[in-house]
């Protein structure tokens, strides 16, 4: 069961902004969906297109005022705040912020009030209820010619308003994608030519309407309409879909289209608003269809209502209702060699999103090149056919002159009119072969229209001689083949040899088979940090890629950076080792090890300190001298007493069962039953979460290895002594990392951890790998690392290297099991969590209301005394 997700309620507009700012910092992307409120099914729709897109999702709920002129419904507009928050709650994956701020408009300056002028200006009048009340807002943003049409008609200060107050929104959300229904299908398009024009940084999506049962397109106002007028509203969208089916007959004048509509709407008591089929991008009225157009309808309805794409406004006194169903989609452009036939859904029929279940029309341009080809993609389901979902076809004309409106129905054999189209015709059962183009009428010939089988080899052949010209140009770079690097690093052969470890070559074949990808790729990684340390190294340039010391800190931080890479190696190592060897056990008995998995992972993790340690040691001491201390490192190994240390970090850090579900589901490919966590998680962020495992098992055995040298001053001095020097920090510097490390860590366990925990996040370490060219052998030592990345950069002939740096992100998980499970301090922690997540709203409030009286008192008090000082004055001047 879907557990529900309370949102995050922000009202102030810096308070949003640093909450995005603090989001898109961890790498989080952002969706926004703005709406008045009044939450329908309609608004979820955006919600959850929203999820696809994005990993966090920001509704605004604010009734603008500024996009009210002061004779519309703005004190009418419906609003239920709580129950909008009750069905957020619900929407599955939730929402995580709700930003509902009292007033966008107003800049703390106290504005004055002012009396409005409700002058004409040209274009209509200007002025909306933010001017009308004086806040002292001037600035307007303006899609000039496209808000001027349609709705911009009968209410001048809309889209002004809508497209100012999403600006806004824009600014304080910071949104990487914003959401839009196509329900208010002009709205839309002036967002998106608003967005291109301003260079905003968003993506603007577009979403299909949403319709209630009964047709009518879901919408806020639409509790306004009584059931009679709500009857009569549907006609309008039964008139529509009459006028498609007209269209669908070869009817491509609009005129006659839209006076169909205009008199079914009129016959059923509406009065129209406008009536207009226009062009998709332009939404300028066309006369005869010819490309992708809309039809759009506004009516008015009822008694004191209006509705307005299948909405309905209140408070003008027209007693109206109007709606804007969509006819007709298209996408074919006569410019383009290659037409891509995209169906997009007919909106007023689209009940659910995705295809109609209807036809789709297809309204082809005058002309269409000559030996032009056609690309029909997407599964249209019609009929009972099925289209697959890549169809090309080669249209050879003789005398084509005009293509119209075309129905596309893949069940029957396409009707047409008397000019006609092209149509495979589709064959559901046979796979193949069964494809064929059609060609009716005078326009194409049957000989002319044929399906070419030769068109995806050739596409295939042109794509594979593209990818071998952009490698030999070197855009591709040549990647090294795991064995060479290998053979150039070779550390694989110090573990698999080792009689400590278990015995088993540490690479198996079989093995590398099944737990393939993210085993490799982390390997790969690796192979290219050590690759890189080794080629910097030799070539004498000295410079590290430091970690940036602002993000948590790490013992392993305090380790030079190859001994650091050689661990974090030697740690992969043994897990991937170990993973082969756990794997063998439940082939014998997968059952067992199923269910006892995270035992097994305890175990593992609890046994890995000395092998690990032994390792790294041992390749290091190799590096330093051809033959190791075999003394020196059994009498490290025996001082070496952390087992507990480590599976108690993972403990602590809340993912005990996030690694041994990994470790479940890279060994067996699925995961265990009940397993609290989705499938795709894994899929996705396998990579992830086995670098974080890595890190944090070489992260503690580093804090072990550095308290043994910083404890044991004998056992430091016979390390040094070997120039065994792993570490190159002064004892201070030491000193102070670890107990910055320390303090991190209890500050980590007991109040982030907790914190991610309430977010549903995982923060996790990652290995980044960064392409960087290599240093040529010029004498760049003298140079700060920046000037010598740019000498290097401009040294061409170098060969890529890969520096990898430690860096943290944080996954999207469901976490309300950890969370549950929480004691001790933890536990207290997240109870004044919910503590303050349920109080400080009502604190705010509070806080809010007192300092309004205040400055409301202090106001009467300053008022009051004028006025008794002019009534000094007023007296001793002995005034009347
Ligand atoms: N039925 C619907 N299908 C798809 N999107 C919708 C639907 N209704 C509203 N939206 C979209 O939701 C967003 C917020 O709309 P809004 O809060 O104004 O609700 P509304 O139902 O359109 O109200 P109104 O009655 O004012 O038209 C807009 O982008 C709008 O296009
Ligand atoms: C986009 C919008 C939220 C701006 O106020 C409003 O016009 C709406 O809800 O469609
Ligand atoms: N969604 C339309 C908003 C308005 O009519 O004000």
């Amino acid at each position: 069961m879907e557990v529900e997700k309370e949102p995050l309620i922000i009202t102030d507009k810096n308070e949003m902004r640093q909450w995005s700012r603090t989001m898109r910092a961890q790498g989080k992307t952002i969706g926004l969906v703005p709406t008045m409120g009044y939450l329908h099914e309609g608004h979820i729709s955006l919600i959850r297109e929203s999820h696809t897109h994005t990993h966090l999702t920001v509704v605004s709920i604010y009734v603008n005022p500024g996009q009210f002129s002061p004779s519309e419904d703005l004190s009418t507009y419906p609003s239920d705040f709580k129950g909008d928050i009750d069905k957020l709650k619900s929407v599955p994956g939730g929402v995580d912020v709700v930003f509902h701020p009292y007033n966008l408009y107003d800049y703390g300056g106290g504005g004055v009030e002012r009396e409005v002028r409700r002058e004409k200006e040209v274009g209509g009048a200007v002025v909306s209820c933010v001017e009308e009340r004086g806040v002292g807002h001037e600035t307007w943003v303006r899609v000039e010619k496209l808000e001027k049409g349609m709705c911009g008609k009968s209410r001048p200060v809309f889209f002004r308003g809508v497209a100012t107050v999403v600006a806004k929104l824009f600014n304080v959300v910071e949104p990487d994608v914003a959401l839009f229904g196509k329900k208010d299908y002009q709205q839309w398009r002036i967002i998106r030519r608003m967005v291109r024009d301003l260079d905003f940084s968003i993506e603007v999506i577009g979403s299909e309407i949403v319709r209630d049962v009964d047709g009518l397109a879901m919408s806020s106002r639409n509790v306004h309409l009584s059931p009679e007028e709500r009857e009569k509203a549907l006609s309008i969208n039964q008139s529509l879909s009459k006028a498609k089916l007209a269209a669908e007959k070869g009817q491509v004048n609009c005129r006659e289209l839209k006076d169909s509509v205009i008199q079914a709407v009129r016959e059923a008591g509406g009065r129209i608003d406008y009536a207009e089929i226009v062009d998709q991008e332009s939404l300028e009225a066309v006369e005869v269809i010819k490309g992708p157009v809309v039809f759009c309808v506004a009516a008015w309805f009822g008694k004191g209502k209006r509705r307005e794409g299948d909405a309905v406004l209140d408070g003008d006194g027209k007693n109206q209702v109007r709606t804007y169903p969509i006819l007709i989609v298209a996408v074919l452009s006569p410019h383009l060699k290659t037409l891509t036939l995209i169906f997009s859904p007919t909106v007023s029929f689209a009940h659910v999103q995705g295809f109609p279940s209807s036809s789709t029309y297809i309204a082809a341009p005058d002309v269409i090149p000559s030996h032009t080809k056609l690309h029909l993609r997407g599964n249209l389901v019609s009929n009972g056919c099925f289209l697959p979902h890549l169809v090309n076809v080669r249209i050879q004309r003789s005398s084509c002159q005009s293509l119209r409106v075309v129905r596309f129905s893949s069940g029957d054999a396409c009707k047409f009119n008397s000019l006609c189209m092209v149509f495979p015709k589709v064959n559901p059962c046979a796979k193949d072969g069964s494809m064929r183009c059609y060609c009716l009428g005078t326009l194409i010939n049957t000989n002319g229209a044929t399906f070419s089988e030769w068109v995806p080899v050739v596409d295939q052949g042109l794509l594979m001689a593209s990818i071998f010209l952009t490698y030999m140009a070197g855009v591709i770079p040549a990647r090294k083949l795991l064995s060479s690097s290998r053979n150039r690093i070779s550390l694989g052969d110090t573990l698999s040899g080792d009689a400590l470890l278990s015995g088993r070559a540490a690479e198996n074949d079989n093995e590398e088979a099944k737990l393939k990808l993210p085993w490799e790729i982390v390997e790969e990684k690796l192979m290219d940090a050590l690759n890189d340390v080794e080629q910097r190294h030799k070539m004498g340039t000295g410079f590290k890629f430091e970690q940036d010391l602002s993000k948590r800190p790490l013992s392993l931080y305090a380790v030079d950076e190859g001994p650091r890479f050689r661990l974090l190696w030697a740690s992969f190592q043994w897990l991937k080792k170990e993973a082969g060897t756990v794997d063998n056990v439940s082939a014998m008995s997968a059952s067992v090890s199923r269910n006892d998995w995270s035992t097994v992972l305890s175990e593992v993790l609890q046994k890995s300190c000395q092998p690990v340690c032994v390792a790294w040691l041992e390749q290091e001491l190799c590096l330093k001298s051809s033959i190791p201390d075999k003394e020196l490192l059994s009498t490290i190994v025996e001082k070496l007493t952390g087992e507990a240390t480590i599976l108690q970090n993972v403990i602590n850090s809340g993912k005990e069962d996030l690694y041994s579900e990994l470790a479940q589901f890279l060994i067996f490919g699925s995961l265990r039953e009940g397993c609290c966590y989705d499938c795709s998680l894994f899929t996705q962020y396998g990579v992830d979460i086995l670098e974080d495992l890595v890190i944090t098992l070489a992260d503690a055995i580093a804090s072990l290895y550095l308290e043994l040298i910083s404890v044991d001053g004998n056992m430091s001095n016979e390390i040094n002594s070997i120039g065994l020097m792993m570490c190159t920090l002064s004892t201070r510097e030491l000193q102070k990392l670890r107990n910055e490390v320390a303090l991190n860590q209890w500050l980590h366990q007991n109040m982030e951890a907790v914190v991610s925990m309430y977010e549903d996040r995982f923060d996790l370490r990652t290995l980044q790998s960064q392409l960087i060219e290599g240093p040529s052998k010029t004498n760049t030592d003298n140079f700060s690392w920046w000037k010598r990345l740019t000498r290097m950069k401009s040294d061409s002939v170098a060969s890529p290297l890969h520096y990898v740096v430690i860096n943290d992100i944080s996954i999207m998980v469901k976490r309300t099991k950890e969370l549950r499970a929480l004691t001790g301090w933890r536990y207290y922690y997240s109870l004044f969590l919910e503590l303050a997540d349920i109080t400080m709203p009502v604190i705010r409030t509070v806080f809010k209301k007192v300092s309004d009286a205040i400055s409301f008192f202090l106001v009467c008090l300053i008022g009051r005394s004028l006025g008794l000082i002019y009534t000094g004055i007023r007296q001793s001047l002995q005034w009347k």
